[in-house]
């Protein structure tokens, strides 16, 4: 499990972070969602120790990272999809890795062969496609078979098959108990492969919930065109729905659902001329979520533009 507890981080005179807290589950693939610039890659690296913050902490089942003994073994990241040297091959790359951790060959062999790269394996890495390249990351980050998996920005850039493959893997990690974080500043990618999500902006938890709950939540209205919407609006609100009228004689009924809506109408025999649920995407919720932290940061952007 991993709890980051009110941490702040300042850049100079950029705030990062400002005050972020919140807890990491095991058995669940957790996304750390945030637009660019939100603090996600700040916050991984002081999780893993490459950066102090300036204020909190961040644990790992309750220590700091610093005070792991044997990191690898509990904590794997991926960072960067080419943090191994293009002229190893993917063998060498993991065997040292490996052997700085007391770990053996036999261990080298065995996460070859379970992210897919066992006929490559003897194949210099400059020559890997960026999906083979996070293949071997992540055949980095399972060496050691550590509780707790961290990945920046794993399916950036990735094609279909290799975001698929992505997704089953960690859901696989999770499912055998382990603490699975990644990055990524696009929901729709994540909204397919995450359990849970950490929203973040300017530094600052904006929410903290699991997918499901996200989505019904967020479950908008039934728009409802009638020739008759003047006597179906008291219909509706009579079944506990709220209805507002639109400007064009349409009625927005949340509260019922559609199916709700039309037997209603049948009933009082009310013709109905469209009946359209609409419901926002996963998508739009994050987007309006962080518009604020976005524009803030375009904004500043543009300020320093000469
Ligand atoms: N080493 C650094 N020095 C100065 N400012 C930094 C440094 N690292 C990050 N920042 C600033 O801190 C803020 C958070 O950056 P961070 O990289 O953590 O965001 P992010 O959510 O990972 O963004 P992205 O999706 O673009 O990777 C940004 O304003 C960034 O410019």
């Amino acid at each position: 499990m991993i709890v980051v507890k009110e941490l702040t981080k300042r850049y100079g005179s950029t705030l990062a972070l400002d005050q972020l807290s919140f807890e990491v589950h095991p058995g669940l693939v957790t996304g750390f969602l945030g637009p660019n610039g939100a603090g996600k890659s700040t916050t991984l690296r002081i999780i893993l120790g490459l950066h102090r913050p300036t204020s909190g902490e961040a644990l790992i089942d309750n220590r700091r990272y610093d005070r792991i003994r044997r990191p690898l073994h509990e904590v794997g990241a991926v960072l960067d999809a080419d943090a191994a040297h293009p002229g190893r091959t993917a063998f060498h790359h993991l065997a040292c890795l490996a052997r700085s951790n007391g770990i053996g060959k036999a261990r080298v062999t065995a996460v070859l062969e379970q992210v897919g790269l066992a006929s490559v394996a003897h194949k210099r890495v400059g020559g890997f496609s960026l999906g083979m390249r996070q293949r071997l990351g992540i055949a980095g980050a399972l060496l050691g078979d550590p509780a707790v998996i961290l990945l920046d920005e794993p399916v950036n850039g990735l094609d279909a098959a290799g975001i698929r493959w992505i997704r089953s893997t960690l859901r696989s990690l999770a499912a055998e108990g382990r603490t699975v974080l990644l990055s990524s500043h696009l929901m729709s990618e994540m909204a397919v492969t995450v359990d849970q999500v950490l929203i973040i902006g300017r530094g600052r938890l904006l929410e903290a919930t699991s997918v499901t709950e996200m989505r019904d939540r967020f479950e908008r209205d039934v728009l409802v065109r009638s020739p008759r919407a003047a006597e179906l609006a008291p219909i509706l609100t009579g079944l506990g729905a709220s209805v507002t009228a639109t400007k064009d004689g349409g009625l927005v009924v949340v509260g019922v659902d559609a199916p709700t809506i039309g037997d209603a109408a049948v009933t009082a025999s009310i013709p109905i001329h469209g009946l359209t649920p609409r419901s926002a995407t996963l998508e739009d919720v994050y987007l309006e979520m962080t518009s604020e932290a976005a524009d803030y940061r375009a904004a500043e952007k543009e300020a320093v533009r000469p």
